[in-house]
């Protein structure tokens, strides 16, 4: 299990902000070539950014490319599949055929085995086509929320709680989970409002997100401890195991703990979370 709770975009284009997320502690990030980046700026940051994807440590270093339909795609995935970063992040993908024009591009590119893809879902065509999107390949790994062009595309307003986004985010989610693809939830647009974003993450994390894609980096410790186990959820997932074990033992299927059901299904979200915990320590 690879953590990926806090995912770091960072615009292509502004050297000070790649050179600072050398020193972020982000499980992953995004070296963006897409909307962060003007027009007149994309050839210089597609040559800066593959040629940083070396530079980051143990962290997972991805690429977002621009769209399929705009006049950068083609050289973007070119360049990435040389460089060969952890994954190619492609922005609003639509359909299983989309993913196997990426598939095909990367491998005539010469990517390399470990380049994922990760497919940003943001538009209402995507949210009804989630389940051909995540399934339509070994490579794709991951979904990745674009919720301001969902926003907008739906005509739906920001408002707390996220209501008018809520359907679309849960039919990917149902996806992601019905073909075994880790999810990553959208950003949150004021930088400064850390109690919005805090209440975001645990919206997140509530529906079962793996983790959220942010644009600063005031945001990165608080969505980590969002979207990590706490001590309590630790020593009960432990408390569960043990319990279970010891009915086991004496041929019961059923346990209670602290007046709780627990069965095996409760037994395997414990071992999930302490897997978690394990792969976040390691
Ligand atoms: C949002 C920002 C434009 C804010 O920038 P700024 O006002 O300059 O921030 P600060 O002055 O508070 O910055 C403090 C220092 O932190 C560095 N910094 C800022 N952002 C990042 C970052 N993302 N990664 C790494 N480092 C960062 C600054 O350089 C300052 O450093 P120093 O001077 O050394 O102290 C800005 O944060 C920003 O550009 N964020 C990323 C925007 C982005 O990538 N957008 C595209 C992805 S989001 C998207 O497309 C969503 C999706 O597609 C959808 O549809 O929803
Ligand atoms: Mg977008």
């Amino acid at each position: 299990m690879r953590p990926r709770r806090s995912v770091l975009y960072m615009p292509g284009a502004n050297e000070r902000a790649l050179e600072k997320a050398k020193g972020l502690a982000a499980d992953a990030l995004i070296l963006d070539l897409e909307d962060a980046v003007a027009p007149d700026a994309k050839e210089a940051a597609r040559e800066r950014v593959c040629g940083m994807v070396g530079e980051y440590g143990s962290r997972e270093v991805t690429i977002r490319v621009n769209g399929l339909e705009t006049e950068w795609h083609d050289s973007d995935l070119r360049a990435t599949a040389q460089a060969g970063p952890a994954a190619v992040v492609v922005p609003k993908v639509n359909s299983a055929r989309d993913v196997h024009n990426i598939e095909r591009a990367l491998e005539l590119g010469g990517a390399p085995d470990h380049t994922e893809i990760w497919a940003m879902v943001e538009t209402p065509i995507a949210m009804l086509h989630a389940e051909e999107i995540a399934s339509a390949s070994d490579r794709l790994t991951v979904l990745v929320m674009g919720t301001n062009d969902l926003a907008k595309e739906l005509h739906a307003e920001f408002v707390p709680g996220r209501g008018p986004l809520l359907g679309g985010l849960s039919l990917c989610l149902l996806a992601a989970r019905a073909t075994g693809k880790v999810i990553l939830d959208g950003v949150y647009n004021d930088v400064k409002d850390l109690e919005g974003f805090e209440a975001e993450c645990l919206q997140g994390r509530q529906y079962g997100f793996d983790g959220k894609t942010l644009i600063h980096p005031g945001q990165i410790e608080p969505c980590n401890k969002a979207f990590s186990p706490s001590e309590e959820e630790i020593a009960q997932a432990r408390k569960i195991i043990t319990a279970f074990d010891e009915a086991k033992a004496e041929g019961r299927g059923v346990v209670t703990v602290d007046g709780r059901m627990i069965e095996n299904l409760h037994v395997d979200n414990a071992q999930r979370i302490l897997s978690l915990a394990e792969a976040i320590g390691a």
